[in-house]
């Protein structure tokens, strides 16, 4: 099992300081509005994934008006203890995995596997297709070592080809391109193949899972949309050679992946309800913690933001009982009721922890 015990927080967002230790299975955060639970939440994200759940920008993770912040905390890694450091100090960053700093964050990913289910999440089903790349790629780069690493170099090269195709074309431009599609080729190939292979099982998933939360049976689908299930990587950029030269960048590739959730066979962006969507994310988010623990023989921390707030009580209700049960592992659920949290799980085995922000 992976547990957090000992967090401390400083300058990160609006924490000048914060220590918590942390004895339970089930830890409640709350505090009024705006109290900093949100950001407790991403901190321990941030100690996973060596970056924020919500923000690419540094500058937005460290305390106003300071040059850095520093997270540091103890796990507990199946009976060993590890200890995690992750700071920022005037726009450089390091992570420390018991005292050794990585040369590659890439390395620490998947290490301490973690899933967070926060409102923003309707990006995912409403927003456009990065938001579900985006989320693909969180997740596989935790069950694959070799994801991450793949997928940075992938872009970098499609920059890269991205540039040279801005430029006036010249002579050589097409031999050029060719070393760029081998690497495209090379880095994306694998890409393509993990996110192919893993869709069938988890649908079930998320079908079962979907049909526990809402409490009654839809039909829930996910359609993996890429250029390549009809042709090689080599065949897609040979054919798209010239509209790449005109439109000036790479129009085909799996950076251009999307998924197509589907409710009843109709696309749920456009026709499923608020009940519905909010039902299949947490389907979503709920199968993704399921696979990551199996594919690691131990459970991933679990992080609930607000879900009091998303669903109606008897959704919760059954989320609660879920996460409850033997199968979770470490569960982070944030309410601004302490009333709340108490009466969810009182009556529930699992141990239960509350601590109240300042
Ligand atoms: N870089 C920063 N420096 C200082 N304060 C920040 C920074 N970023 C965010 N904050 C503050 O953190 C607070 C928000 O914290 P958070 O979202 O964790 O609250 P919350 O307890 O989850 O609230 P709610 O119950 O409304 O969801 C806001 O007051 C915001 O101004």
């Amino acid at each position: 099992m992976l547990s957090l015990k000992k967090i401390t927080l400083v300058q990160f967002k609006n924490y000048a300081r914060a220590d918590h230790r942390f004895t339970q299975r089930i830890v409640g955060i709350t505090g009024r509005n705006g109290s900093g639970k949100t950001n407790l939440l991403d901190a321990i994200y941030y100690l996973c994934f060596t970056k924020s759940y919500f923000t690419s920008s540094e500058a937005q993770n460290t305390r106003y008006n300071t040059n850095g912040f520093r997270i540091d905390a103890f796990l507990d890694k199946d009976g060993h203890e590890e200890h995690i450091v992750c700071t920022v100090k005037d726009g450089k960053k390091d992570i420390a995995l018991n005292d050794e700093s990585y040369e590659r964050f890439s390395q620490h990913i998947g290490k301490f596997p973690a899933v967070m289910i926060a409102p923003d999440d309707a990006e995912i089903i409403l927003g456009g297709s990065e938001e579900r790349r985006k989320w693909l790629d969180a997740l596989l780069c935790q069950l694959h070592p070799g994801y991450l690493d793949h997928l940075i170099t992938y872009q970098k090269v499609l920059q890269q080809r991205n540039s040279l195709l801005k430029t006036s074309p010249a002579a050589g431009q097409d031999l050029l391109l060719d070393v760029f599609d081998d690497q495209l080729i090379q880095h994306g190939t694998p890409i393509y193949e993990w996110r192919r292979n893993f869709l069938p099982a988890f649908i079930q998933q998320v079908q079962s899972l979907y049909d526990y939360i809402a409490g009654q049976h839809e039909v829930v689908n996910i359609q993996y949309l890429c250029g390549l299930h009809e042709q090689s990587f080599a065949q897609l950029l040979h054919a798209n050679r010239y509209k790449d030269t005109v439109m000036q960048r790479t129009t085909g590739g799996i950076h251009k992946d999307d998924l197509l959730f589907l409710l009843d066979d109709h696309a749920m962006k456009s026709s499923a309800s608020q009940g519905q969507r909010k039902s299949f994310l947490f389907a979503l988010k709920l199968a993704q913690y399921e696979v990551i623990r199996k594919h690691k023989g131990f459970a991933p921390l679990l992080l609930l933001d607000d879900v009091f707030e998303k669903l109606d009580q008897e959704r919760v209700s059954r989320l609660i009982q879920l996460v409850s049960g033997a199968d979770y592992g470490q569960v982070f659920i944030t309410d601004t009721h302490a009333t709340r949290l108490l009466d969810a799980f009182k009556e529930k085995e699992a141990g239960f922890q509350l601590v109240e922000m300042e």
